[in-house]
């Protein structure tokens, strides 16, 4: 685009950072601003209908597969696009923040793909943002090379993963720029400065621009993405259909429509990912007033709980009845330093692949590169040679509304250990986001804001139900906040204990803890910078 088209004028409300310059150009923010200024409103109107729904199901309403769209899933005829070049065979994906050492890691690590994370293991400092953003262009250009004080040596490898971006989802702000009077969509910023920036480049270097598109929760939020689509590339001059999104089904209402969403996206899909943790805290939320959906300890729910399994089943299914990709969840257990600890923890990845490619996904997520073998392993024990299992249609399937949602089956009481580790988990977890990492090891766990979010809603839930009491969880918080006091300086620990009570231990729930944290604590602004 020519600097004299520049019409779309977005603030700049953030001071200047090193390289900053190199991605907000005046080029690339007429861009996220076009993008902003043509669907801002209309992202707006589908977090209010987030809201109605969410009333709506509040107070009663079934959830069911929509009567009004039982054309397009009955149609047999329709598929997705094709597989596009660097995601035809997506065995093992690692994800991870597009952070740079980070970066060179994951493209070095035998991984097909690198999930270049803006979403659940991102805390969205500004400087992380653009970062994030340098990060990835310079991996592009082959220049993210470099030598730590300590003389490690990062390099770039022959064989690297494809990137998929995963861009904020559509409930964020971005605080540091505002178009027209409102702070752009962060969505809108992740991906509009990734594909502005680096689009052309991959298509270049023989990939695409491609994403993973978290947290959707209907397939009206899918055909938002799909015009955002649209739109970016007849921008740019890149031919309609280059864009290639995987959407993660994480939220429970996204389960009732997998089969829409891909068809919204069908011209740009890349096929569906089981987020299984943003989806556990989808469903506590959307029903945790409800005593049918009390859950026991987060430990306890594990993948093989029947309303677990019909989600993944129904999630392979859709997928290869539509060509469609079939890309299974993360197992939270990474590898540590202790050995005897570390082969439990292989041991339990290897069981959660194992049943994944056993069940017809084609390829899964791993958060350490000490995981990519195994998981490469267990995947080629099923695919062999071939690519992907497409051809596995699984008709043997057939999942109904309540095996969804029949989450009785695995209640039971949370233990006091249960009701500890969620607080301390939240905590932790809460510590390292504030000072900006989005993703952290706490007890040989990954744990991110999906993960996070459990923890905390869970707290509320049984709060809510009685099933534990205020004083104790008061009791354990002052234990847990004690802890932390002997880490952290105390000014943080406050803001810490202080967004832990805000987001689980009040009457009424907040969607998601990120929102009140963001603007509280990592928004930075300044006046505008032009
Ligand atoms: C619910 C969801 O959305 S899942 C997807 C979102 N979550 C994620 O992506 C989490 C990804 N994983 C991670 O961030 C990390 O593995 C963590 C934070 C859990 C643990 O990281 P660490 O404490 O650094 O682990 P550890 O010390 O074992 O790391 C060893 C090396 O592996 C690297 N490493 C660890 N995880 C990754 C990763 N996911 N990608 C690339 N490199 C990684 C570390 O940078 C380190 O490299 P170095 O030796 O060059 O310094
Ligand atoms: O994004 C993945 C998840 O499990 O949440
Ligand atoms: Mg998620």
């Amino acid at each position: 685009m020519s600097t004299t088209a520049l019409t779309h004028h977005v603030r700049l409300l953030a001071g200047p950072g090193h390289r900053h310059d190199e991605i907000l150009t005046p080029a690339a923010l007429d861009f996220v601003g076009r993008l902003a200024g043509a669907f801002g409103e209309r992202r707006r109107e589908l977090l209010k209908e987030r809201r109605r729904l969410a009333l709506r199901l509040a107070s009663g309403s079934p959830l069911d597969f929509p009567m009004v769209t039982s054309a397009v899933r009955d149609d047999p005829t329709w598929r997705v696009a094709p597989p596009a070049p660097g995601l035809t065979d997506r065995r093992v994906e690692i994800t991870g923040p597009p952070d740079r050492r980070m970066a060179v890691n994951a493209l070095n690590s035998g991984a097909q793909v690198w999930m270049a994370d803006f979403e659940d293991a991102t805390a969205p400092l500004w400087d992380n943002v653009i970062g994030g953003q340098l990060n990835l262009l310079d991996a592009i250009e082959r220049r993210i090379d470099f030598t730590t004080a300590e003389g490690k040596e990062y390099r770039l490898g022959e064989n690297l993963a494809t990137i998929v971006v995963r861009p904020r989802g559509w409930h964020l702000d971005e605080e540091h720029l505002e178009y027209g009077g409102r702070p752009v969509p962060a969505a809108l910023v992740d991906f509009g400065l990734y594909f502005f920036h680096c689009a052309r480049r991959q298509i270049d270097a023989g990939r695409g621009p491609y994403f993973y598109l978290p947290k959707l929760e209907n397939r009206y939020e899918a055909r938002l993405w799909n015009d955002v689509f649209v739109l970016a590339q007849e921008l740019l001059g890149i031919p309609r259909g280059t864009i290639r999104a995987t959407v993660l089904i994480e939220t429970i209402t996204a389960a009732f429509e997998m089969e829409e969403i891909l068809y919204e996206l069908r011209e740009h899909s890349a096929g569906l990912n089981a987020g299984r943790w943003d989806y556990l805290f989808s469903l506590i939320k959307t029903f945790g007033h409800r005593t049918d959906f009390l859950l026991p300890d987060r430990a306890k729910v594990t993948m093989t709980a029947p309303f677990m399994r019909a989600y993944t089943e129904l999630l392979v299914r859709t997928c290869h009845k539509r060509g469609a990709h079939a890309i299974g969840g993360m197992a939270a257990q990474v590898p540590g330093k202790d050995p005897a600890t570390n082969q439990a923890a292989l041991a339990t990845v290897r069981l959660d692949k194992e049943r994944e490619a056993e069940d017809g996904f084609d390829g899964s997520w791993v958060a350490h590169p000490g995981l990519v073998p195994l998981c490469r392993e267990v995947f080629d024990g099923v695919l062999g040679a071939r690519p992907h299992q497409l051809d596995r249609t699984r008709d043997d399937v057939e999942v109904s509304p309540a095996d969804l949602l029949s989450v009785r089956r695995i209640s039971g009481p949370p233990t006091p250990e249960g009701v500890r580790t969620n607080i301390s988990v939240a905590l932790r977890y809460f510590a390292a986001w504030l000072r900006g990492q989005g993703a952290v090891a706490v007890n040989g766990l990954m744990e991110d804001a999906a993960t996070a979010e459990i923890a905390r809603v869970q707290i509320w839930q049984w709060l809510r139900h009685r099933v534990i009491d205020r004083e104790t969880v008061e009791e354990i918080l002052d234990d847990e906040v004690a802890a932390l006091g002997a880490e952290y300086p105390w000014a943080l620990v406050e803001d810490i204990r202080a967004l832990f009570e805000r987001t689980a231990l009040t009457g009424e729930l907040p969607l998601f803890f990120t929102p009140d944290a963001y603007t509280r604590h990592l928004v930075r602004r300044t006046e505008a910078q032009a």
